[in-house]
């Protein structure tokens, strides 16, 4: 774990190894401290260089640790032996240093930095915040504000900023342990008061008070409920007022409030679901690591709308030749317009040079014939789409990947129209697609495990989190918004108000309410899809919007707006009014409450009191039923997969995990009992109905998350 060397005689090397990040695991942690005393009692031993294996210094404290028992030598005073110690230590920061790592670092004297090096304390994003007096030390040594900025957001630094905020002492482009080593040799005599960082005074500017506030402010905003953010606000506030001892007890009493919260434990889940979601398997038994991607160098995308725009960025952006397709001269100008702004901004925030001269447009889909892989963007509309891969199988090489960027359509019948239908998969794209991280890799019965690969690689190359998932309405995302927004209709007839509803998802944590997102997104782009379905229209026996579709009920007040053209932001009128078209300023409207007042009237609908409880249970727990019915028909290989969507795709607040971990912290027997109870006061409402396999897990005991595939795996083998 933590090996020892005596190097040029006189220096002793400490090399933490434990791949892939040196995590400070308890047995790291008991090397550490070994190998220090070992150093410290060697008198040829005149100074110490602490190192990483591999290139890597450090990830930090093993976070695998968190959900057991703690044992072994504990961080904070194996940190303070360090900074106590008799000769001086330098650390040597190749690759990252990060949280513990960055603290251990922190507790060295002298910290050497590789020019590619990255440090932060991203401690807050795990729900924590950097306990290992992490929030004591960096405010006195690089000042409260940056301290501030650091802790709050977790951001990793260069090296470069890291030595501008004075948190490294040098950085170089050689070897970086040769160079510790040397630094470690010219420094050995000289004496190591001034350099330990606990003894500093902490670098306050002369309006701390007011900076303070003003952070806390804007966490408070920003957080969304998470807690972590404000409590590293508090810790570091404690670095500026209190002395080093009293400031380590309250960063104490803060991680150990963090620690134990159920907020810490989804968002080290999520850190984990993150991952897992690379390691992707198909019900084929085709998987991540037996599936060889191709490699794509030229792309093309067809259709220049909004999402082609975005998509184009993202593939120039990451260094893809890009054939860029729009049939109508007009848009195609238009479309070449935004996407150079679009890229000379993005280039501009990042300070490298735009990627335009990656892109070429053209009017002819036969100007694709050569490229690797086709995204089509076209409108989403079935028969356009087929069209449009009738088209492209007969111009493209046969090797060519089509893959389409659709929100649920049926990629089944896309492939049928080519003639390698394996080669066909969905990516379906976030809007804006250049920004949002989630893809959803989308495999029809026909995909090839190669261009499942492809595909899901490509999504790395630009940035993307994808997750590989299978074919049906909605995929698994669009799926499972479908009975959460039904519920908030039927929470409308039933006597709520949209802003009531908007506040209780808010306060849950999500950046939108359901009704202020549809008012975002447009209320018309639904409305095609139920007209396309047969939904939104009268009932042809009485000319009325129906409330009951093929033996299920359907609230049609989407419709009724939409047929008011109120269509959300875009017209200035949705369920809110707007000041103006485009304005996104939400603000109650008299005209929808009378309009709510006069369809229960004529609906015989009475309103009751609709409490908070109700319509976070009825709204979330009908889309985590889909969820495990999505699980159940094998669409999404596990819970992670699920959450990793909402997570990414639907701003489901990371500190609940996702809607899956949150049902499993909910307890699922308390999920289940809630359904039954809905779904007996809402018979004719089926997403209510919980589904077998929540009822499977609930009858198994209720194992863990990390189980439940196990369990997904007997029902399906009984399906
Ligand atoms: C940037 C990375 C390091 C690398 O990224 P990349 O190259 O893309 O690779 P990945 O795929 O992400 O990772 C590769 C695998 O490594 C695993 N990994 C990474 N980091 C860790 C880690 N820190 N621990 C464990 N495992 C790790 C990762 O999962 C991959 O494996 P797999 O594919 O999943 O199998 C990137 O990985 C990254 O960003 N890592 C996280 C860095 C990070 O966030 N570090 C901070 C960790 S938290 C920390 O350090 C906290 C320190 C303070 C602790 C103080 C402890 C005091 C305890 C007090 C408790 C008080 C309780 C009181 C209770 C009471 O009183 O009762």
């Amino acid at each position: 774990m933590a090996q020892y060397t005596r190097v040029s005689g006189s220096v002793g090397l400490i090399t933490l190894q434990s791949p892939p990040v040196n995590a400070l695991s308890a047995a790291m942690r008991q090397g550490i401290v070994d190998m220090m005393q070992r150093a410290l009692s060697e008198p040829e031993v005149k100074s110490v260089v602490i190192c990483g294996q591999n290139g890597i210094f450090c990830g930090g404290a093993d976070i695998k640790e968190f959900g057991g028992q703690m044992s072994g030598p504990p961080l904070i005073p194996m940190i303070h032996a360090i900074e106590a110690a008799s000769k001086p230590v330098v650390a040597a920061i190749e690759g990252i240093a990060l949280g513990g790592g960055l603290e251990l670092a922190l507790g060295c004297h002298y910290r050497i930095a590789h020019s590619k090096a990255r440090v932060g304390l991203p401690e807050v994003t795990l729900g924590l915040l950097p306990g290992a007096g992490g929030s004591q030390r960096l405010p006195r040594l690089i000042g409260v504000p940056a301290a501030l900025d650091l802790i709050t957001t977790g951001r990793h630094v260069t090296a470069a900023e890291a030595l501008k905020f004075g948190l490294v002492d040098q950085i170089t482009d050689h070897n970086t342990v040769n160079v510790a080593v040397k630094f470690a040799q010219r420094v050995a005599d000289q004496p190591l008061d001034a350099r330990r960082i606990s003894t500093y005074p902490c670098l306050c500017p002369s309006d701390v008070a007011v900076l303070f506030e003003e952070v806390m402010q804007r966490v408070r905003r920003t957080a969304r409920g998470a807690i972590a953010p404000i409590a590293c606000v508090q810790a570091v506030r404690a670095a500026a007022t209190l002395p080093y001892n009293q400031g380590m007890e309250r960063e104490r009493e803060l991680m150990a409030t963090l620690f134990t919260s159920g907020q810490a434990r989804a968002l080290q889940y999520f850190f984990f679901a993150q991952r897992a979601v690379g390691r992707w398997s198909m019900p084929s038994g085709a998987r991540w690591d037996t599936s060889k991607p191709r490699p794509v160098h030229k792309a093309a995308v067809i259709g220049l709308g909004t999402m082609g725009r975005g998509i184009t960025v993202a593939l120039a952006q990451a260094g893809f030749s890009v054939v860029a397709v729009e049939t109508q001269e007009k848009q195609l100008m238009e479309a070449k317009q935004a996407i150079s702004g679009m890229l000379e901004r993005g280039a501009k925030r990042r300070g490298v040079a735009p990627a335009l001269d990656k892109i070429n447009y053209g009017r002819n889909i036969q100007s694709v014939a050569d490229v690797d892989l086709v995204i089509e963007a076209v409108f989403e509309d079935m028969a356009l789409k087929k069209k449009v891969f009738q088209q492209l199988s007969a111009v493209c090489k046969p090797s060519t990947f089509l893959c389409s960027n659709t929100s649920g359509l049926d990629i089944d019948q896309l492939a049928c129209q080519t003639r390698n239908p394996e080669l066909v998969v969905g990516m379906h794209f976030f809007a804006p697609a250049h920004v949002m991280k989630l893809l959803e890799v989308v495999y029809g019965p026909k995909s090839s495990p190669l261009a499942v690969a492809t595909a899901m690689q490509l999504g790395k190359k630009i940035g993307k989190v994808s997750v590989a998932v299978g074919n049906c309405r909605g995929f698994v995302g669009n799926r499972m918004l479908k009975p959460y927004l039904e519920q908030a209709l039927f929470l409308l007839e039933e006597g709520a108000t949209p802003e009531f509803v908007d506040q209780v998802l808010e306060e849950f944590g999500f950046a939108m309410g359901v009704f202020r997102m549809s008012d975002l997104s447009g209320l018309d782009v639904g409305w095609k899809v139920r007209m396309a379905d047969g939904l939104a229209m009268p009932d042809p026996t009485t000319g009325q919007p129906t409330r009951l579709r093929q033996g299920r009920r359907y609230s049609p007040l989407g419709d009724l707006l939409c047929e008011q053209g109120r269509f959300g932001q875009k017209t200035g009128r949705g369920w809110y009014q707007y000041d103006k078209p485009g304005s996104q300023v939400a603000k109650p409207d008299p005209w929808l409450h009378s309009f709510l007042d006069e369809y229960r009237a004529r609906h015989a609908l009475v309103a009751h009191r609709i409490d908070h409880q109700e319509v976070l249970e009825r709204c979330l727990y009908s889309m985590i039923n889909e969820g495990f019915r999505i699980l159940e028909d094998g669409i999404a290989a596990g819970p992670e997969d699920i959450d990793v969507i909402y997570v990414f795709g639907y701003s489901w607040p990371r500190h609940h995990g996702g809607p899956m971990f949150y049902a499993a912290t909910v307890g699922l027997n308390k999920v289940l009992e809630r359904l039954e109870h809905y779904y007996q006061a809402h018979p004719d409402v089926p997403s209510l109905q919980p589904c077998h396999l929540l009822r499977k897990l609930v009858a198994s005991g209720r194992p863990p998350i990390q189980k439940w595939r196990e369990v997904i795996k007997k029902v399906r083998s009984q399906l």
